[in-house]
């Protein structure tokens, strides 16, 4: 996965271990490793800010950085490498999802997850993902069909739901999507169920009433985490439209979805850097397994080292 930012960071190191000596690196040589450090994190699909960020920071650590003769270079400067990026992005937490949700559980039963995001990008398949692996380890689930303006919306969440026997709790189509997130909490509070995921509707996002449909869900169902799911094949579209909804609404981190088709890898990058906030999983796969916990300083080591 992330080939191609891979490479970018390998050739890096390698201009990097080719160039330096016990003596430091020239200006000129400078410009000429952030200059094309930043052609291939662009490449890479990283956006020109969070490019231009990167590059800078790297190029500051190397500026009078001398390694011994005989010492280990390659292992200095990747680590060094990481030591800068971690720096970077040191105000985006790393959170374990499924410790977070499962220590929210001691504290109040039904925990309620909200899951926002355009159509298409993944929502209802992270949805199923999320509910097998708690069921998997114990916990039950109720969905809210809360998508009640898009035809088909409801079939498809039933569809997962049927596959792993979970109730969906549903309205009609062209119903208030927030009484349908409230009856999934009573629903979950009378029968003693221990998650409630909010299924939302994603149609154009610059529409403003879905914006205050949406807000208007979340003041009514509390939810203790909302999650926004960015398609990484998105990249620049997905950043933009988070940071639209994140006007109305709160969001609390992301997951990003369809990074088994996406070599790139800059993309995630860039929504850390732009939206602060922590990515939960990425989504490598259809199947309900393929969710893989993320962790910054684990990304950062598998791109660098
Ligand atoms: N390859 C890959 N495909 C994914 C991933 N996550 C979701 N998909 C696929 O992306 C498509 C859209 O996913 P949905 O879950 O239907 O998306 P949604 O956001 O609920 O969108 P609507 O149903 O349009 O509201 C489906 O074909 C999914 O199987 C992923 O991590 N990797």
């Amino acid at each position: 996965m992330f080939d191609k930012l891979k490479n970018a960071f390998k050739s890096l190191t390698n201009t990097i271990v080719n160039s330096i000596t016990t003596t430091e690196l020239s200006e000129d040589k400078l410009n000429e490793i952030r200059d094309e450090l930043f052609m291939q994190l662009v490449e890479s699909d990283v956006a020109v800010d969070v490019a231009d960020a990167i590059s800078n920071a790297i190029v500051n650590y190397l500026r009078g950085l001398k390694v011994p003769r005989f010492g280990d270079k390659e292992s200095v400067i990747k680590n060094g490498i990481i030591d800068i990026m971690s720096k970077l992005f040191s105000d985006i937490p790393d959170v374990d999802f499924m410790s977070e949700v499962i220590r929210l559980l001691q504290m109040k039963k039904p925990v309620v997850l909200l899951f926002l995001g355009p159509n298409g990008y993944g929502k209802t398949t992270t949805i199923a993902k999320i509910t097998h692996q708690l069921m998997k380890r114990g916990y039950t689930a109720v969905w809210a069909a809360a998508d009640t303006y898009r035809a088909g919306a409801i079939e498809q969440l039933e569809g997962h739901a049927t596959k792993l026997g979970v109730r969906v709790i549903k309205h009609g189509y062209g119903s208030d999507p927030a009484a349908v997130a409230y009856d999934a909490i009573n629903h979950a509070k009378v029968r003693g169920i221990d998650y409630v995921m909010i299924d939302t509707a994603g149609r154009m996002h610059t529409d403003i009433n879905l914006m205050n449909e949406l807000s208007k869900i979340q003041r009514v169902s509390r939810p203790d985490l909302s999650i926004f799911i960015a398609d990484a094949l998105l990249g620049n579209e997905a950043l933009d439209i988070a940071k639209y909804y994140s006007k109305y609404v709160k969001i609390d981190g992301l997951i990003v979805t369809k990074v088994d088709a996406y070599p790139k890898g800059g993309a995630i990058l860039t929504f850390l850097y732009e939206l602060k906030k922590p990515i939960y999983f990425l989504g490598v796969g259809q199947g309900y397994d393929d969710l893989r916990p993320f962790s910054k300083a684990e990304f950062f080591r598998q791109l660098i080292l």
